[in-house]
């Protein structure tokens, strides 16, 4: 049975980066998905704004919706300090399982807890099942559809505090063009726009950062 896209990025990983070296998990992916088949991380471009994103944030509970192969998982818990957390979700089980690997490969188990299932299940489970107090960063990559409903919900379920920063991939490709207008005329947000480009690809993408005024 021939193998996977993902599956031949981790084979890529496990033969060529450092194991337990987060730093060089990231960029073996991005050798891979910019030589040889392009792939849906975020990449190094739009990564670094997410690093300075992470970095000012300095979470100690964070969250991502759509894990995929655990590229943006891997870059996120190598800034966070100690003690603190990557909640992660993934609702398409062989990303899953490929997420897992990376993980583990990377060294960052256990600052990341990978959590299967459709975001809208998961987002509701935070509190009760996986001990959230309320979020303090929370990484929007997944179904770019489900960003605005996700956002009403974290606030619906109590998960975001004064400051708490959501930032979203894809703003312009493949576009999440409710979520930007939701974000943006939404009293209870402060957005800032960060114009990159696809990961790998010349084409124009941005990301959003919304912080939440309570
Ligand atoms: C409902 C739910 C869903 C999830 C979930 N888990 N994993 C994902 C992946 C979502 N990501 C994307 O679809 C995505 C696509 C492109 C793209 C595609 C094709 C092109 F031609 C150009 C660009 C580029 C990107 O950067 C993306 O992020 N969602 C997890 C939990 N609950
Ligand atoms: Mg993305």
């Amino acid at each position: 049975m021939n193998q996977s896209k993902e599956q031949r990025i981790l084979n890529f990983v496990l033969q060529n980066a450092v194991r337990g070296d987060p730093c060089s998990v990231v960029d073996t992916i991005d050798k891979y998905c910019s030589q040889k088949e392009w792939a849906m991380n975020v990449g190094d471009e739009k990564g670094k704004i997410l690093d300075k994103t992470v970095q000012e944030a300095n979470p100690s509970v964070a969250l991502e919706l759509g894990t995929y192969c655990g590229y943006s998982a891997v870059r996120i818990s190598r800034l966070l300090k100690a003690g603190a957390r990557l909640l992660t979700v993934e609702f398409n089980p062989e990303f899953a399982a490929i997420a897992k690997q990376m993980i583990e490969f990377a060294g960052v188990q256990d600052k990341v807890k990978l959590l299967e299932g459709p975001s809208e299940e998961i987002i509701p489970q935070l509190k009760k099942k996986y001990e959230v107090d309320t979020l303090d960063f929370v990484f929007l990559d997944h179904w770019k559809d489900r960003y605005t409903p996700d956002t009403i919900l974290l606030q619906e379920c109590n998960l975001l505090r004064k400051g708490s920063v959501l930032l979203a991939d894809n703003i312009i490709f493949p576009g999440a063009p409710d979520f930007l207008n939701y974000v943006r005329k939404s009293p209870h947000f402060q957005c800032t726009n960060y114009p990159s480009h696809l990961e790998y690809m010349q084409v124009e993408d941005a990301m959003e950062k919304a912080v939440f005024l309570g």
